[in-house]
């Protein structure tokens, strides 16, 4: 069942969690729509991130990144991706509050394999590894922090991720009635 307004799963966790992936599957097998904050803001930018990254600074996307979760917490009601670092922002973990929010969680290993050595993700240049490794270390007690929900995804397909947070977010939706 869809709730007006609101996000019916709201994906948080590290880069290669499986966050995009993910919605994609779970919006296919709910027949919901799917929004990624990360393809929100590369569309009102009309640049890719790593562009915004490098022109314009960190702290001018984090800005555009508040705004896009915040758009999309009130205005939609499919499934929504967030991007890895979006809950570092106070009023955006304030405003996740009572949401229905599945950390997917991925350890090291599984995440420096799903991103690549290649990757077009800013944070990551560099040793991918070692910033992966601070990356989770800073950020998984902020994912736990927001998270109704925690996936295990390390070793496990998109798939079967996209099953398990079905499965218990309906659950979930038959205990509250
Ligand atoms: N459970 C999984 N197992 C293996 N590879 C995965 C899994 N989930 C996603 N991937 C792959 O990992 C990469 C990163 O996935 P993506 O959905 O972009 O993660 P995120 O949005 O969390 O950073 C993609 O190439 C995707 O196909
Ligand atoms: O963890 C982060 O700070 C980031 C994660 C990326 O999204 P994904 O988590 O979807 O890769 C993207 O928002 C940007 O490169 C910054
Ligand atoms: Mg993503």
């Amino acid at each position: 069942m869809t709730r007006p307004g609101r996000p019916r799963a709201v994906l948080v966790g590290p880069m290669g969690a499986g966050k995009t992936t993910v919605a994609g599957l779970l919006g296919r097998a709910w027949g919901v729509d799917v929004r990624d904050t990360d393809e929100d803001i590369e569309a009102a930018e009309g640049r890719p991130i790593a562009e915004i990254f490098v022109d314009s600074g960190e702290a001018y996307f984090r800005e555009r990144e508040v705004e896009a979760v915040a758009d999309a917490l009130d205005s939609h009601d499919g499934v929504l991706a967030l991007g890895g670092g979006a809950v570092l922002d106070p009023a955006t973990r304030e405003a996740l509050v009572g949401h229905r929010v599945v950390f997917l969680r991925v350890g090291l290993s599984d995440a420096v394999k799903r991103v690549g050595l290649g990757s077009a993700r800013p944070l990551l240049l560099g040793n991918v590894r070692s910033r992966i490794k601070a990356l989770l270390d800073e950020r998984t007690p902020i994912y736990e922090s927001v998270a109704v929900v925690t996936v295990d995804t390390d070793g496990r397909s998109a798939e079967e991720v996209a099953d398990e947070v079905r499965v218990t977010l309906d659950g979930l939706e038959a205990a509250d009635g």
